[in-house]
């Protein structure tokens, strides 16, 4: 069969939880190894089980993966992203309270950022985050390193 153009691929939906704390600081996790773009920084989330919300998907994957428990969870805004392995419309939600440890259940690594980011290679779906973020800071200039 022919494969589908990119643009015609049905999105797979993504919860991404964009954890921020009381200094404003935003939390990426680096992607496990055995998945694609291993080792790339990004925020927290994955995708959306059969018949799960948005936000049921993210409170599931922040257990699994980081093994905190999340409070309210405030929709920002939603991306397409075409990958070669997929196309994924990305829900980014905004969450400012958690409660329990973190534990890098699939032995990613995390790290709390500011603008700009010191952590490299980001995600290409993750970058547009960054420029909302400059944009709602008033922050100037690259907002993470050159991969
Ligand atoms: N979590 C997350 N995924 C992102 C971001 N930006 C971005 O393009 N993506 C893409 C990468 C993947 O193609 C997809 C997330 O799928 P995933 O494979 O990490 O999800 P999952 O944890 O459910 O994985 P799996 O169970 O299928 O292994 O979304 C982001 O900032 N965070």
């Amino acid at each position: 069969m022919t494969e589908p153009l990119r643009a015609e691929r049905t999105p797979v939906d993504v919860a991404v939880g964009v954890l921020i704390d009381p200094d404003g600081r935003f939390l990426l996790t680096s992607r496990p190894e055995g998945k694609v773009y291993a080792g790339y920084w990004e925020f927290p989330g994955g995708k959306l089980e059969a018949g799960e919300t948005v936000e049921a998907a993210l409170r599931r994957e922040l257990i699994e993966e980081l093994g905190i428990t999340i409070g309210p969870v405030q929709p920002w805004r939603v991306e397409i992203v075409d990958y070669e392995h997929a196309r994924v419309r990305l829900h980014f939600c905004k969450v400012f309270s958690w409660s329990g440890e973190f534990e890098m259940r699939e032995h990613q690594q995390m790290a709390w950022n500011q603008l700009p980011v010191q952590v490299r290679p980001v995600l290409p779906g993750t970058v547009p985050v960054l420029a909302w973020f400059a944009e709602e800071r008033g922050f100037a200039g690259p907002t993470h390193p050159e991969t």
